[in-house]
């Protein structure tokens, strides 16, 4: 090292690159012929030494690595976009809405910070009375008793005022998202306003709903009363899901819902496809509908939710396309279970079997909601049965009209999970190929964390003013070699002094000083006045030691669980 001779009209890496390269040279590791013909800015060493993931090599350009090397190092843009778009909404303590609600209470039971996921006011929520509109007939199937409607796609919207109308009992109802003080998750709580419970017993069946933790069903935490807004109100506490839409809002509502919420881009997201297709009727109007693999999906997953409620001796009571949420990639979760069993209490007159037989019925009518785009209740069977037939399987026909039929003794769940057949294992490559996608995804992510520790350590030590009542701390000692070698991984410049912005490079120099490589950089210093050639083992060691003198004395919070005085921050 000591008869390379630095020339102090060249630029600092010009030089330590020339002479880095002709350490390698006598290494015999490079041409330098050729090296000289056109100078890299540094030299990069494949990874294939360390025990981190080895990736392999595709050249940049060709039909399977269409992208630069660095980004194998980051998640796909899309999903990247909606996990961002997940973290916007659960940080978020704006409402989407404006609100003409009194000001809402800081604190409720152990909550706070709530934020309307709706809008409030008149005609916004559930407030009109009237209660079930869906009643028995003695048909085979359940028609609408008013009569209207017959799933023909052109009515649905109409139709919503209509829906609205029957839910929660009669009860106005709003939903926050709120954060829990004890342990700072985040929960949506379900207010039914100007509800007053007069059992305590009503809240029995509430237990029994905790207890399901199924992935298609929106678990329920708590459910408790307030008078914290001013009336008697009933709140049920549920998870969050984080820019969870309604079925309703996704494949019905055009560019919102009729209670504000604005819908997401319908063109594929996924492998699968987006959630509805739009073509030309016979009629040349133009007609939505979901996909058929994607409503196999969603039939698929709802079925899962309510064998586990109904083996469990529950019943849904909830089912409807506006009380099923979608989250990700056509991810379905049953939400508000359990409101109906306390709004409705009555222990002298419950029949889970008839309760159950609903939930199958109601199911029906969802399924002939989506395929016929139309929330309009089914009077017309033979018509909505033509509608769906032009878009769908006999397959999805048959389950279609297995739900809708009058109840029987043998109309159980049981019997259309029979009717899935092969399509349950469709149903089960598509969640097993969505898992593999969705580990690559982590795969291209797994090293950034252990970078991004390493670089808080260089950020804690590089430029700090003083410590320990020395003003010059980080400038002199081991942490001198500390700050040229953040200069040599991220102030390089080229020949032509322009700045070398190439994240690999960074990738590359942090997981050579992770695993403390034997291999020997030049670092230079600003003025080029000093010239060091060092290990990445030696700065490795540079770094714990400025580090753990950092964090030693009383660790100070750097870390949640004292790992840096473990040495592993
Ligand atoms: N558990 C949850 N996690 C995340 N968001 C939720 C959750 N529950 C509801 N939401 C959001 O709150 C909005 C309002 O929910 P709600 O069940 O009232 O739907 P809605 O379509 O407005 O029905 P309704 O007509 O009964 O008011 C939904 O559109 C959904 O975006």
């Amino acid at each position: 090292m000591n008869n390379i001779e630095l020339d102090p009209s060249q630029p600092s890496t010009y030089l330590a690159n020339e002479v880095q390269t002709q350490l390698y040279a006598q290494a015999g590791y490079l041409d330098t012929q050729e090296y000289y013909h056109t100078p890299p800015t540094f030299v990069r060493q494949p990874l294939n030494y360390h025990l981190y993931t080895q990736l392999p090599y595709l050249p940049y350009g060709s039909a399977s690595q269409s992208k630069p090397p660095s980004h194998r190092f980051f998640m796909s843009d899309t999903l990247r976009e909606d996990l961002q778009r997940r973290s916007e909404a659960i940080y978020s303590l704006t409402p989407r809405y404006p609100s003409n609600e009194k000001p809402l209470p800081e604190e409720l039971h152990v909550y706070h910070s709530l934020v309307p996921l709706e809008p409030s006011g008149p005609g916004s929520g559930t407030s009109s009375p009237g209660g079930s509109a869906y009643l028995a007939s003695a048909g085979g199937f359940y028609p609408h008793p008013s009569g209207s409607g017959g799933g023909d796609g052109k009515d649905g919207r109409d139709s919503r005022e209509q829906l609205r109308r029957k839910w929660f009992a009669g009860f106005s109802s709003m939903v926050y998202k709120a954060t829990n003080r004890e342990d700072g998750s985040l929960v949506v709580l379900r207010r039914i306003e100007g509800f007053r419970l007069m059992q305590e017993s009503a809240f029995g069946g509430i237990e029994a709903w905790r207890k399901i933790k199924h992935p298609n069903i929106v678990s329920l935490r708590e459910a408790f009363t307030t008078r914290a807004f001013g009336d008697h109100s009933l709140v049920f506490a549920y998870d969050y899901h984080p820019t969870a839409q309604t079925l309703y809002n996704l494949h019905f509502a055009s560019d919102a819902h009729p209670s504000g919420a604005s819908r997401p881009p319908r063109n594929a997201r996924y492998g699968r496809g987006g959630h509805a297709q739009r073509d030309s009727g016979s009629n040349g109007s133009v007609q939505n509908h979901v996909e058929e693999s994607i409503m196999w999906s969603y039939v698929i997953q709802i079925a899962n939710a309510m064998k586990e409620v109904h083996d469990q001796g529950l019943a849904l009571r909830s089912l409807d396309v506006t009380k099923v949420l979608v989250t990700g990639k056509n991810r379905v979760r049953i939400n508000c279970c359990g409101i109906f069993d306390v709004l409705s209490y009555d222990p002298r007159h419950v029949n889970i079997e008839a309760l159950q037989q609903d939930d199958l019925i109601n199911f029906g009518r969802l399924v002939f909601a989506l395929c016929c785009h139309s929330v309009a209740p089914v009077t017309n069977l033979t018509k909505a049965l033509e509608v769906l037939s032009r878009h769908y399987s006999p397959d999805m026909k048959n389950v279609a009209l297995f739900l809708i039929s009058k109840p029987a003794p043998g109309k159980v769940i049981d019997q259309l999970l029979e009717m899935f057949g092969t399509r349950l294992l469709t149903e089960m490559n598509a969640l097993q190929n969505y898992a593999d996608q969705l580990e690559g995804e982590l795969m291209s992510e797994l090293e950034n964390g252990r970078l991004v520790r390493l670089m808080s350590k260089m950020g804690f030590i590089n430029e700090r003013p003083d410590f320990n009542h020395e003003l010059r701390w980080s400038e002199t000692g081991d942490r001198y070699i500390i700050s040229l070698f953040r200069d040599y991984v991220f102030h390089q410049v080229d020949e032509t002094q322009k700045p070398v912005v190439n994240i690999t490079h960074v990738i590359a120099c942090l997981n050579k000083l992770d695993t403390g490589s034997d291999e020997r950089i030049m670092l230079v210093s600003r003025d080029e006045q000093t010239c060091l050639v060092v290990s990445y083992k030696e700065i490795k060691a540079c770094i714990d030691s400025a580090f753990s003198e950092l964090a030693r004395p009383d660790c100070q919070g750097f870390c949640d669980d004292h790992s840096c005085l473990r040495g592993d921050f």
